[in-house]
């Protein structure tokens, strides 16, 4: 576990890593060779001149006091240590989430990620405090006490050093098997926590459906699991200390049988068995008092296990001297795409979207029009074939290439616990506030700003939750157009929204067309029909025709009977008002 977290550690953590385990050392060894100084005490207690023992009480008095401090400031020393590991370990999981493909991030990794941060690492940082050093004290303290022992007496003492393995033997055995308990018990607070965050970020369908819905069902489904996976680790850690206890005591039963036997044929004197005994004993309760917190070791060594897996998660990969696209076209060159290797979701696609044109992908649900437009902003890197912009591949170009790329306006608008200001200055960062309320007005976003108490300085954060559907993708609408960036993915709203904000994200996105590229993911017929192409998914992950609305009619079947119903449906819905 030290030479994980050093691996972790930054120079200055691993410094005071060192000085920490070195500071632990000594005191141990002080405390242990305190245990050993009370033979020859004992020993000149039952002597004919008990004054001798002056000596030993001072040596011990010295020992103990020198030990004592050390552990104090080792102790303190410990708790900085941990909490400069816990900020090292925080940067290093934040330097890692930044570089993951933004595909990575799916229910359960958020969930092992916020455990992580949140229990783990604490927990990983302050173990050598808080486990590590028990566990030493526990072996080291015994060990040193028998090695003492084989020299005054090699039969106890050898005894004692046998006894000492097979407790050693029997906790690691033990442990093993907890082991094996407490994994699946992390795999169930993972799951847990995954459904819990599942279930509170979806809270208005969950209270839509009413009660007992799925997800409260599913929700509850993985508590009681957890619970039940909880309970049997509880059980098997009881029956663990329990046998090994039985263990450790036994052989404590046996050396003194040994000593006593020793003293009856006489190879031991009365105070060294006095001292001896004393030495066991307290041997005996450093091991039972201290193997035990073994199991924060584990727990310690599953946090970093985790980290482990966070830091080999294969990242993209990122070119060393980025190309440059050479304007905003699009080019899907028979791309195939799945996101698990052996079930493609896209399935040799090419099609063109050249610079400056708007191109709106249909299909039905699940044919995979999210999936294109995550492809071309590079969240996942393509099977075969390639996604190129401005002429270049997007694994070329690299990621922060790409995204420069690129207003992308999606359905689920994130807003940050922040002013309604600086959420719309995340499109560009070193904007002007004149800036960014240009970009507000021509997103009908001043409307908004007119609501709030402090207008563009209210906070809107995602627990604020202040704002509604349609006024978030204003709000995204706004980032947009602060970015201007060359190339627009949109993914048009399918929910209903008020006519107001309807008429203004339209209104909205007019002014982002402009000159630049576009790729909608498009549900609204006069989307579609405005589109200088139109890419038909067929559902099979194969594009079935691509051309604009006229050409479509007449060439694919499917695109005219989608169109046609569609169109119905509208008419109908009109009819019907
Ligand atoms: N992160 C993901 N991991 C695994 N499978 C996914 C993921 N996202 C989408 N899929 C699957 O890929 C397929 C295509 O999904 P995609 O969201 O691209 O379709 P879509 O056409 O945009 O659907 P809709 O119109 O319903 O939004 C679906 O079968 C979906 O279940």
């Amino acid at each position: 576990m030290i030479r994980r977290l050093y691996a972790i550690a930054d120079a200055d953590a691993r410094r005071r890593l060192t000085t920490y385990l070195v500071l632990s050392a000594v005191a141990i060894m002080l405390v242990s060779t305190a245990l050993v100084l009370l033979i020859p005490l004992i020993r000149a207690l039952f002597s004919d001149d008990p004054a001798q023992a002056l000596p030993s009480v001072i040596a011990i008095a010295a020992v103990g006091l020198a030990a004592m401090t050390i552990e104090i400031v080792s102790g303190m020393y410990g708790e900085r240590t941990g909490a400069v590991l816990i900020l090292r370990m925080h940067e290093v999981i934040g330097e890692r989430i930044m570089r993951l493909p933004i595909g990575w991030f799916d229910s359960e990794r958020i969930g092992t990620i916020s455990a992580l941060t949140s229990r783990g690492v604490t927990f990983a940082a302050n173990a050598p405090n808080s486990f590590l050093r028990p566990v030493w004290q526990a072996t080291v303290g015994p060990l040193v006490v028998a090695t003492a022992v084989v020299f005054i007496h090699p039969v106890i003492g050898a005894t004692m050093l046998l006894g000492g393995i097979a407790v050693v033997l029997v906790w690691r055995a033990v442990r093993a098997r907890e082991q094996r308990f407490r994994l699946r018990s992390d795999q169930m607070n993972e799951e847990g926590t995954a459904r819990v965050l599942e279930f509170a970020a979806a809270q208005p369908a969950v209270r839509a459906a009413g009660p007992d819905s799925l997800a409260e069902r599913s929700v509850r489904a993985a508590l009681r699991e957890q619970r039940a996976a909880a309970e049997r680790v509880l059980a098997q850690s009881n029956r663990s200390m329990a046998l090994y206890n039985v263990v450790a005591y036994a052989v404590l039963l046996i050396v003194v049988v040994l000593d006593v036997w020793q003293v009856g044929t006489g190879e031991l004197d009365a105070p060294t068995f006095v001292a001896l005994l004393a030495m066991q004993i307290l041997g005996t309760w450093f091991a039972v008092h201290g193997l035990p917190f073994g199991e924060g070791l584990d727990m310690s060594n599953r946090t970093l296990d985790q980290i482990d897996r966070l830091m080999t998660a294969p990242v993209l990969p990122e070119p060393d001297a980025p190309a440059r696209p050479v304007d905003a076209r699009i080019e899907f060159d028979d791309v195939t795409f799945g996101y698990s290797a052996d079930s493609p979701v896209i399935r040799g696609a090419s099609f063109h979207v050249p610079a400056g044109t708007m191109t709106a992908i249909v299909g039905p649900s699940g044919s995979g029009k999210t999936t294109i437009a995550r492809l071309i902003a590079r969240f996942f890197d393509v099977q075969s074939g390639a996604v190129k912009i401005g002429g270049a591949d997007v694994r070329a170009l690299g990621t922060a290439v790409t995204l420069a790329q690129l207003s992308v306006v999606f359905q689920d608008v994130y807003l940050f616990e922040d002013t309604l200001r600086e959420n719309i200055r995340l499109g560009r960062p070193d904007a002007s506030d004149t800036e960014v309320e240009d970009a507000a007005r021509r997103a009908g976003v001043i409307e908004i700003a007119e609501r709030l108490p402090q207008g563009f300085d209210t906070p809107v954060g995602e627990s604020g939750g202040t704002l509604s559907g349609g006024e978030r993708q204003r709000v995204s609408i706004a980032r947009a157009l602060l970015k201007d960036a060359p190339i627009v993915l949109l993914d048009e709203a399918t929910a209903a929204l008020d006519i107001e904000s309807e008429a203004l994200i339209q209104q909205g996105l007019a002014d982002l067309s402009g000159h630049k590229t576009r790729v909608v993911i498009a549900h609204r017929l006069q989307t579609i029909r405005q589109a200088d192409q139109i890419v038909v998914l067929d559902g099979q992950g194969r594009i079935e025709a691509a051309g604009s609305h006229d050409e479509l009619l007449d060439a694919s079947p499917s695109y005219a009977g989608f169109w046609a119903e569609r169109s119905g449906t509208l008419n109908w819905r009109i009819d019907a008002g």
